[in-house]
């Protein structure tokens, strides 16, 4: 099989991926983040009354010209209306918040008055204009309106809304689950005994976390060993168990014990692609099992964390209902780079400061796959075409953001 392009290789894994149908209802205080999932329609209307903007005093605008006295007939405070109606030469004491009486048509605010010394009286110093300071009831929303559309991501603002206009719970959709099995008999789990030829299992902590912050849950479906049958009878369990997606680790190249192409053919597995022209990540594969898709990702920290980023973080987002965002952004060469091979090349890099408004990379120094104090340094991968010219400090480049 030959190397599929990076670019190609992205459109591939996102062609036909559709949120998934399923919904939760969650409370509020649970629905940051999460993706709405119908139209949400106010179920009142906010304010529900003319409502006073300031504190002061509700008037007849046309009698509160400067110079003008004014009784002060009562007070209206937040919570609190008054029933009466304010008449010709009067005013009521107001508060931001309260209700505005009949009669009146706007709030004078206090500091363009005086209050009569020993009289429950004001004289206006600075006059009113009709709608000065009201807000009208339905000026944020009505009943029955467009709070916010279905596919809106739930931001600090979006869910205040949704509590204004009497929400308790929202529909939103729910996570796709991600099941996530590393494989090879040399890994152990983290404080596990490890014997001499052991390594901890680090990748499903890594992968877990991006897939959490990408939108998915995950299902944890442990360590296998290098064993076509235990491989295949985790398989089975992420699909009984409703996996949208099917991730894999460790396996997915050429050698003897790299049985994770095998299961997948065994199971009837259809591949979509396997290898990718990119540098760490080569070994990806992609496919589907009917409602599971299938993201085999190479065994190699640094080449899983890549390959899970470009590829299957922007799936889970897909999936999730989150929108899309671009493969690559701009930023500009910090340092002179050599020419590059046949595979892009994911340099892990830092973001340091700008050149004419262009994020400036600079590659980290060691970039073997296996290094993960490098990868969990690197807050960007800066990317290196296919058979790149060497390039100066200064040029432009693209990259991809580490969140
Ligand atoms: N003859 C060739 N050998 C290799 C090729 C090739 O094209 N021809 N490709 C190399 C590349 S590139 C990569 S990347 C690796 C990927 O190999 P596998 O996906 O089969 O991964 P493994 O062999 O299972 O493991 C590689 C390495 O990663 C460690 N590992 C595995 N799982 C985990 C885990 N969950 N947490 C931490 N570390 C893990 C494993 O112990 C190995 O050290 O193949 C090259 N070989
Ligand atoms: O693609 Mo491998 O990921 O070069 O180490």
């Amino acid at each position: 099989m030959s190397l599929l392009a990076v670019e190609a290789a992205y459109r591939r894994v996102l062609a036909g991926a559709e949120p998934v149908a399923r919904t939760e209802r969650l409370p509020l205080r649970e629905a940051r983040g999460r993706v709405l999932a119908d139209d949400l329609r106010s179920r009142r209307t906010q304010p529900g009354f003319d409502a006073s903007a300031m504190d002061g005093y509700a008037v007849r605008a046309r009698d509160a010209v400067t110079g003008a006295e004014l009784a002060i007939v009562g007070e209206a405070a937040a919570g609190h209306g008054w029933a009466g109606s304010v008449g010709p030469g009067e005013a009521l004491r107001i508060f931001t918040g309260a209700p505005v009486p009949e009669g009146a048509d706007a709030v004078l605010i206090q500091e363009d008055t005086e209050r009569l010394a020993g009289s429950a009286r004001i004289k206006v110093t600075d006059a009113a204009t009709a709608g000065d300071h009201i807000r009208r009831a339905g000026v944020d929303f009505a009943e029955g309106g467009l709070l916010c559309p279905a596919g809106t991501v739930l931001s600090a603002g979006a869910i205040a809304l949704a509590a204004s206009g009497d929400h308790s719970h929202l529909t939103v959709r729910a996570r796709p689950r991600i099941a996530i099995l590393a494989t090879g008999d040399e890994l152990v789990l983290p404080g596990e005994p490890i014997g001499p030829h052991q390594i901890v299992a680090s990748n499903t902590f890594g992968l877990a976390a991006l897939a959490e912050q990408s939108g998915g849950t995950v299902l944890d479906c442990g360590i296998a060993a290098d064993d076509e049958a235990e491989i295949g009878a985790r398989f089975d369990e992420a699909l009984q168990a409703g996996a949208d997606v099917f991730v894999t680790i460790g396996g997915a190249s050429v050698g003897d014990h790299d049985l994770v192409g095998k299961v997948f053919e065994a199971k009837g597995v259809e591949l979509d692609f396997w290898k990718v022209a990119m540098r760490p990540g080569k070994p990806f594969m992609a496919g589907r099992k009917g409602p599971m898709r299938i993201a085999g990702l190479p065994g190699n920290p640094a080449s899983s964390l890549v390959a899970a980023t470009l590829f299957l973080a922007p799936l889970i987002r897909r999936l999730s209902g989150l929108p899309d965002r671009p493969l690559y952004r701009e930023g500009v060469l910090a340092d002179a780079m050599p020419a590059n091979g046949p595979r892009a090349n994911f340099v892990r890099a830092i973001v340091a400061g700008e050149t004419e408004g262009r994020p400036r990379l600079t590659a980290l120094g060691k970039q073997d796959s296996s290094l993960l104090s490098v990868y969990a340094r690197a807050d960007a991968l800066l990317m290196r075409p296919v058979n790149a010219a060497p390039a100066r400090a200064g040029e432009p480049c693209l990259y991809v953001p580490l969140d």
